[in-house]
């Protein structure tokens, strides 16, 4: 990679030469705190856990440009979906996965809301919340990456919370995760895609779980949820955050636990 990284509309000289004052937009914003996770906290020789989704996507794409550049050298990686994998293939990164290579030195992902108080997360809305914490939970540090909408009071109302089950009896797991003490009052939607159920790249199936208010004891919900017979894992990622950095409309800032 050569060419100048733009982060903003804002800082490319078109722009300032005008005098044209624009707001990032949100893919902007994603770019900045993707680019950023990889620049400030990947170093030669680590072993990165590669995250899912539209934002995830921007730290992937950098890390494969300081790898083709030569900034970074002797990195492996492990990506935590098959769509990522793909993706780090297309860039040359080199994969491993934990079977042989457990140590994760930092893991770089998304999230589809982060508490503001806790920075406990809310994942799965691209449905690999499996993989991911398979991944991120191995990390020494994780690092998670937004723009500003994702930020949130509680967790549960703001996003609809993934819960994936097995497919062999799944109405019967879904009305089970409904009924969870600590779940009370959520409605357990089967995920869809077109007319069929969406399955997992682990060939399992998603109920989203919708709030009304705040979950009130996350901790509480989450092992009640690993308690049903079927669940297989839930989208509440509790107590793994390292670093939040995020992205909005002035500038960019880094939360800690
Ligand atoms: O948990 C995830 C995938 O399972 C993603 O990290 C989450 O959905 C955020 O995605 P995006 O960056 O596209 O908004």
């Amino acid at each position: 990679f050569t060419g100048p990284v733009y982060h903003s509309r804002l800082s490319a000289p078109w722009a300032r030469s005008s005098g044209m004052r624009m707001m990032a937009t949100q893919d902007e914003l994603k770019q900045q705190v993707g680019y950023k996770a990889v620049d400030d906290y990947v170093k030669s020789g680590m072993v990165v856990g590669l995250g899912t989704g539209s934002t995830a996507a921007f730290a992937v794409e950098r890390l494969g440009q300081l790898l083709k550049d030569g900034t970074l050298k002797d990195i492996i990686a492990i990506p935590t979906s098959i769509r990522t994998k793909e993706q780090a293939e297309g860039l040359g990164i080199p994969l491993t996965t934990l079977d042989s290579h457990p140590n994760i030195d930092v893991a770089i992902d998304g999230a589809d809301t982060v508490d503001n108080a806790t920075l406990a997360l809310v994942k799965g809305g691209g449905g690999a919340l499996l993989r991911e914490k398979i991944v991120e939970v191995q990390a020494k540090e994780f690092i998670v990456i937004v723009d500003e909408s994702k930020m949130a009071d509680g967790v549960g109302p703001h996003f609809d919370l993934p819960v994936e089950i097995i497919q062999f009896c799944h109405e019967h797991i879904r009305r089970e995760v409904e009924n969870l003490p600590s779940l009370k009052g959520c409605k357990a939607v089967l995920r869809m895609s077109g007319d069929k159920p969406y399955v997992t790249d682990n060939a399992n199936y998603i109920v989203d779980c919708k709030f009304d208010t705040p979950i009130k004891d996350p901790v509480q919900a989450g092992a009640e949820l690993l308690n049903v017979v079927g669940v297989v894992e839930h989208g509440l990622f509790l107590g793994m955050t390292t670093a939040c950095i995020i992205a909005g409309k002035d500038g960019i800032s880094v939360k800690t636990p």
